[in-house]
Formats: structure tokens, sequence, C-alpha cells
């Protein structure tokens, strides 16, 4: 038995200030969602599930509610969770009317033979497996209208430069936006799970699937090594493979920091694309970095909650404190 460890993370990118506390609040939720469910004897997956469910539902990120807008104004949500006692996993891309895609994807592993439905076959496979539909309206929150109200005009490549520009970029943090979100635990048993989930990137080409749903790119987790989920940049993320990256890196005997480091800087050297991880080691370690200017984040590990947005400024306080929400 090993004392179980969740991390999370609300994104990648130029969290501006008027936004930091919005982001602490809502991963240290999704944080202790998911810690609830260990502490239960629950399964790193279930765990897994629970906190990106928080985070889905929470309008300050850009998933599930709160996703951002392609360049024609709808929404098109990827997402992705894997099981590292077996390797098995599930994705979904593209969806469209659902508030959870997170839950959909776990349906994929469990209730198909498949690992990733896309498009208007993932949406009549949540019809069928009685999903409830939602109206696209119900998923567009505000923050995403103003911010696909910003980059429209100017386009994709504009939304990437500004959200992920690299943190020692000085230039002006424009004052909305949100990003995907992601999960890794590993439970008592030692089982280690991922998920991931996002609206993808503002003003992105309908039918522009990213990173997220593709195992190895947006997520990875296998109980030899640990788990990762990753933000940022979509497509260079997809061309270093960065969540495998960071397990290769592991089974090579870097510890899950040292991993997270070096693949991270490796996908800025060799595609130029900024973004961050979250990793937990199979023994409990914790890894985590990124590129852009910050990263919302939190963890469970020994009894203590750690949350923050900048690369060194993390506060902490014992779960104890807050047992009143976690029991
Ligand atoms: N903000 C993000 O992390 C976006 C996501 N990686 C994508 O490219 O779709």
């Amino acid at each position: 038995m090993i004392k179980p460890v969740i991390m999370v993370h609300g994104g990648a990118w130029s969290i501006p200030d008027n936004m930091v506390d919005a982001n602490k609040e809502g991963v240290k939720a999704a944080v202790l969602a998911g810690y609830k469910i260990l502490c239960m004897g629950g399964s790193a997956i279930d765990a897994v599930e629970a906190a990106i469910v928080a985070l889905e539902d929470n309008p300050c990120f850009d998933a599930g509610n709160g996703s951002v807008l392609t360049a024609d104004g709808k929404v098109e949500m990827d997402s992705m969770i894997m099981d590292g006692s077996n390797l098995r996993a599930g994705s979904v891309g593209c969806v469209n009317s659902i508030a959870n895609p997170i839950k959909l994807s776990r349906m994929v592993m469990e209730k198909t033979d498949h690992v990733l439905l896309v498009g208007e076959g993932a949406n009549k496979f949540a019809g069928e497996m009685g999903v409830p539909h939602v109206s696209i309206d119900s998923l567009i929150s505000d923050y995403a209208k103003e911010e696909w109200e910003r980059f429209s005009k100017s386009e994709y490549r504009s939304a990437v430069n500004t959200m992920f520009k690299k943190r020692d970029v000085k230039e002006e943090l424009v004052n909305s936006g949100h990003d995907t979100v992601g999960a890794v635990a590993v439970d008592a048993q030692g089982n280690v799970a991922c998920g991931t989930s996002t609206g993808g990137i503002t003003a992105k080409r309908p039918g522009r699937v990213g990173d997220t749903p593709l195992v190895g790119c947006g997520g990875y987790a296998d109980n030899a090594t640990g788990g990762v989920s990753t933000t940022g940049h979509g497509e260079g993320i997809i061309k270093v493979c960065l969540a495998k990256h960071i397990t290769f890196l592991m089974d090579q005997g870097l510890t899950a920091q040292e991993a997270s480091v070096k693949a991270v800087e490796n996908m800025y050297k060799r595609v130029g694309s900024s973004g961050g991880v979250i990793v937990v080691s199979k023994d409990g370690d914790i890894g985590q970095y990124f590129t852009t200017d910050r990263m919302a984040r939190a963890w469970v590990k020994d009894d203590q909650v750690y949350y923050g947005v900048d690369i060194h400024d993390i506060t902490s306080c014992s779960v104890d404190g807050l047992n009143h929400k976690i029991v």
C-alpha cells in the first residue's frame, strides 16, 4: 500500500492577474474532489475522473462549460482518460453537446472496442449511452465569447502566440481567457491514471483535433512509470509526443521532475512550442514544469494541499485543516 497522491492542472498559459484567484480556487476544489475518492479507498481512475468533472463544470477553465470557440464560433471538445494498470484508454474528439467529455472518454474505454471516437460518431455514442444532451449555448461562457471576439479576427496563430508565449518573452498580459484541464493520480494500490480535457484553442479550424485526446500526447499512464497530463500548444505537443516522452525518460531513470523539465524544454527547442505538464510517478513523486507565463495547478501529497499559478509561488495547507470539505 502506498499513500495516494493526486495532482491537477487548469492549463499553462498567460493567466492574467485578475484571473489568478479563480484559477487557484478552481484547481484546489478539483484536487480535493479527487482526493476525497482516494481517501475512501477509491481508484486512481475514479479520482482523476471526479477531479476533471469539477474542472469541466467550472467556466473558469477551457473544458466542458467554458470551452473556447472555433473560428466559426462553435464548441468542439477533446478529452482522454487512461488507466495505467492495463494501459486501457478512451478518448473523444470534436464533441459538442455534452457537459463532461471526460465521462464519455471513460465510456469509450470501458464500453467499446475502440480508443478514440470523434465528431458525429462520438456524439451519437453519447446518445446511445444515455448521456444527457446539453445545448451548445449552455457550454459557452462570457470568457470564451470575449476571447473569440479578440482572436477570431486575428486568427488561430495569434491566439497561440499570445496565450502560450514563452515565460521570458515580455508582453502585456491579456485580461481574459482560460485553458485546458488535467489530472494524474496514484492510488493506495499503486495504480496510476491520467486524464485531460479541453475545448482546444480559440479560433481553431472546425474539425481540428489537438493533442488532448491522443494517447502519449495529451496524457499517458503506466503503472510501471507514472502518469502525465499535458497542456499548451497542441500541434507542438503532438510532434514530440510529450506525455510519452516523459514516461520514457522516467523509465530511463530520470525523476518525475527531471523528466518534466527535460521534455518540456526539448519541445520548445525542437518545435518552438510552449506548454506545461503535471506528473506523478508510480511511487507518488510529483513533477511539474511549464514554459508559459503561468500554470494553474494543485496537488495533495502527505496530507498537504499545494496550489499556485506562478513557477515559484506555491501555497500549502494541511488537508486536516480542510477536513470539512474532504469527508
Ligand atoms: N490549452 C491547451 O492546452 C490546448 C490544447 N493543448 C490544445 O492544443 O488543444
